[in-house]
């Protein structure tokens, strides 16, 4: 910034008081330091001032000049290195006149006609050398009294501005490191942050919320209730809502988003208290994690070859619907078959354990086929395969077993084995309304049912419970 106000000069000591005592409450409050040095050079009517700072890192001085007769940096340079003032180890260098003469070359006139100037160092606060300002003045009023004293109160000035200064540039990188930390943490962690005010507004919406659900935060805030997107059940909405409160618990818990294609979620919700009181939600999206533990589950329960329930799915079903749903099962009573397939040895012995491996996948598919409600089948192991019927009598279970019976009787059970035909024999217990019996009971009754139908002949279905014990017989060939 140039000083235009060449006419403004100071003659006196009191006047250049009265300038100083104008210019330095302004000093601290400078937004940059070439400000300092322009406030300097106008307020006591120099031609020429410049800083000259020493940028540690870069080994280099950073100059500012300021005035109505500027100097080049070079000049700066050039005063610097010159020899005289090199040599001794001064603080503050004063000319009451010819300074211009002294430094310049003729050419420049300007600067040729400067007369008096003080050149001052600057120091750190261990004494270190933090760089050098130099004022210059159109005339030879000021004796150098006046002209040190002047340095002394300038370079005080400067470094009080630059202590200032570097504190506040300290603290503004850290608050901005601070800042970008964050920033980069809230846009890219993995996991879900986001913020509600109390009218409904989304005031934070992190970028996983915004890649996991599909909206935008802009997006949301053009629904009255944001929340209902995601939550279209009123009640559950309400839970949600009041589940976001100042108290944390110390669980996560679970909740069943819908996405902005329609995708239902599983994610884990808690929520934190920030210092401004409002408060932060935090998820996690656990759907993947979620389908995959139930695969799992759902795969520890099936059995691979047939894909029913396995023996310990199975079992689980019958002890759950005797002790869990045992209030059904008095009300509606429940029919419980085990199957067993008939000389199947022959089968593996004529055909090859792969071909009766087929033979057991199709009984356990055809079994599931036409279900009854309710129905559970499961493979016991080996040949041996037991369903569930809740709510069926003998009758409804004898009549599901035949029509069974009927269809692997008229089906081709492994493709191009037109010889190979399954039959089967089965044990029915009948639970009547009012009856309870423990599990281990039933599958030991059931079992002896089984048993009587492979003693009568096989290929046929033995009835214990309800009604008195009977025997159908079905011929299968
Ligand atoms: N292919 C195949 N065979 C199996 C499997 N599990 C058991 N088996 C066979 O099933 C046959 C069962 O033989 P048994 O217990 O003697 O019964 P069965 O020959 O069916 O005769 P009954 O039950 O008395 O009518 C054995 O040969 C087993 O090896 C399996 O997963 N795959």
């Amino acid at each position: 910034m140039k000083n235009d106000n060449a006419e403004h000069h100071i003659q006196t000591p009191d006047s250049i008081l009265n300038a100083l005592a104008g210019v330095l409450p302004v000093i601290l409050e400078s937004a940059s330091l070439e400000q300092v040095i322009d406030a300097f050079t106008h307020a006591l009517g120099a031609s020429l001032g410049w800083v000259a700072l020493i940028e540690q890192e870069a080994q280099s001085l950073n100059v500012l000049v300021s005035g109505c007769c500027p100097c080049q940096e070079q000049d700066v340079y050039q005063m610097l290195a010159d020899q005289r003032l090199q040599a001794c180890g001064w603080n503050t260098v004063v000319w009451e006149s010819g300074v211009g003469k002294h430094f310049f070359s003729r050419s420049e006139s300007n600067l040729c006609a400067l007369e008096s100037a003080v050149l001052g160092k600057l120091r750190h606060q261990n004494g270190d050398v933090a760089g050098y300002f130099f004022l210059a003045f159109p005339h030879q009023s000021y004796s150098q009294k006046v002209l040190r004293n002047l340095a002394a109160i300038i370079s005080g000035a400067i470094k009080e501005y630059l202590i200032k200064h570097s504190v506040n540039s300290l603290l503004l990188n850290e608050t901005q490191k601070i800042v970008s930390q964050y920033t980069t943490l809230f846009s890219n962690a993995p996991i879900l942050i986001n913020s509600f005010s109390a009218d409904n507004r989304c005031i934070l919406w992190n970028g996983e919320c915004q890649r996991l659900f599909g909206w935008s935060r802009d997006e949301l805030n053009r629904f009255p209730d944001p929340l209902a997107l995601f939550y279209p059940d009123l009640t559950v909405r309400e839970r949600v809502r009041a589940s976001v409160t100042t108290v944390p618990g110390d669980k996560m818990q679970e909740w069943y988003p819908i996405d902005k294609n329609g995708r239902v979620l599983t994610t884990l919700w808690s929520n934190i208290l920030l210092p401004d009181h409002s408060i932060l939600n935090i998820g996690v999206d656990i759907t993947a994690r979620k389908r995959e533990e139930q695969r799992l589950a759902r795969k520890a329960i099936t059995d691979e070859l047939t894909q029913c329930l396995n023996r310990a799915g199975i079992l689980a079903q019958l002890n759950e619907i005797l002790l869990r749903n045992s209030h059904l099962v008095i009300q509606n009573g429940m029919s419980v078959v085990m199957f067993d397939l008939d000389y199947f040895k022959s089968i593996n012995d004529r055909w090859g354990h792969s071909v009766g491996d087929i033979a057991l996948s199709f009984f356990g598919r055809e079994l599931q086929a036409h279900p009854l409600p309710g129905m559970v089948t499961g493979r016991l192991g080996g040949e041996e395969f037991l369903a569930i019927f809740p709510a069926a009598d003998s009758q409804q279970a004898w009549r599901f077993i035949e029509q069974f019976r009927q269809r692997l009787a008229n089906s081709q059970v492994v493709p191009g084995y037109h010889d190979l035909r399954i039959s089967f024999s089965a044990g029915i217990l009948s639970l009547r309304s009012g009856e309870v019996m423990p599990a281990s009971e039933v599958l030991k009754q059931v079992d002896e049912a089984l048993y009587g139908a492979k003693r009568n002949g096989r290929g046929m279905s033995v009835i214990v419970g309800g009604s008195p014990q009977w025997i159908a017989k079905t011929s299968i060939n």
